[in-house]
């Protein structure tokens, strides 16, 4: 990504990017069991080497924009979609001279090693932000979030690339948390 680029640009490019390589129109069971006739296969831009590098810069658009900046000194969230996230994050973070680390959160705690459920520096005492790719119902997010916050963190904030506006806001703001979307339905042309 150009270092030039303004924040405007960035998001600009990303919606761009999301629209064309991850919006699939197709009849699909979501991960909650909801039906839908659209997916997002925000995976498709998440491991794009274009857009990767404007995933990290949007979501730290979108954090300091909304008061976080040196709020937080790591970021995540539960495997896989939340993984590439995080990591764009990670190295945006380093690119402007900010960093923050990057965890895993695992679906289930690991069974053998050290049988951890939080992978990456420890996050005990850490404020974290927990991320997604895209959120429908915010159930994986707030399994994220239960799992942090039993590994000793302060989650100060989840942000996802895409709201699908299906009720994910609403259960994160229940949980006393600030819920941040880079993307509305309306943005991608969706709603
Ligand atoms: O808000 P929710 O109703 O929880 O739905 C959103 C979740 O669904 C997708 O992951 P999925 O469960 O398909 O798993 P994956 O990330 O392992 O592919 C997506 O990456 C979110 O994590
Ligand atoms: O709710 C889900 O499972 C879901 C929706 C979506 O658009 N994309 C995705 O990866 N998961």
């Amino acid at each position: 990504m150009p270092s030039n680029l303004s924040a405007a640009d960035a998001r600009a490019q990303l919606a761009q990017l999301i629209t064309a390589e991850a919006v699939v129109h197709e009849h699909v069971t979501l991960a909650s069991g909801i039906e839908a006739d659209y997916y997002l296969d925000l995976r498709r831009v998440s491991l794009d080497a274009r857009s990767a590098p404007l995933i990290g810069a949007v979501m730290l658009d979108l954090l300091e924009q909304n008061g976080f900046a040196g709020r937080f000194q790591s970021v995540g969230g539960l495997t896989m979609g939340a993984d590439p996230v995080g990591t764009a994050i990670m190295h945006q973070s380093v690119a402007r001279g900010t960093p923050v680390d990057a965890f895993v959160v695992r679906k289930t705690e690991k069974t053998h090693g050290l049988s951890k459920r939080v992978e990456g520096p420890d996050v005990n005492g850490r404020k974290v932000v927990a991320v997604e790719d895209t959120s429908t119902t915010g159930g994986s997010v707030l399994t994220a979030v239960e799992a942090l916050r039993a590994a000793g963190a302060d989650v100060v904030a989840v942000a996802v690339i895409v709201d699908r506006d299906t009720g994910a806001k609403e259960r994160v703001e229940a949980e006393g948390l600030p819920y941040l979307a880079a993307f509305s339905l309306s943005d991608l042309g969706l709603a």
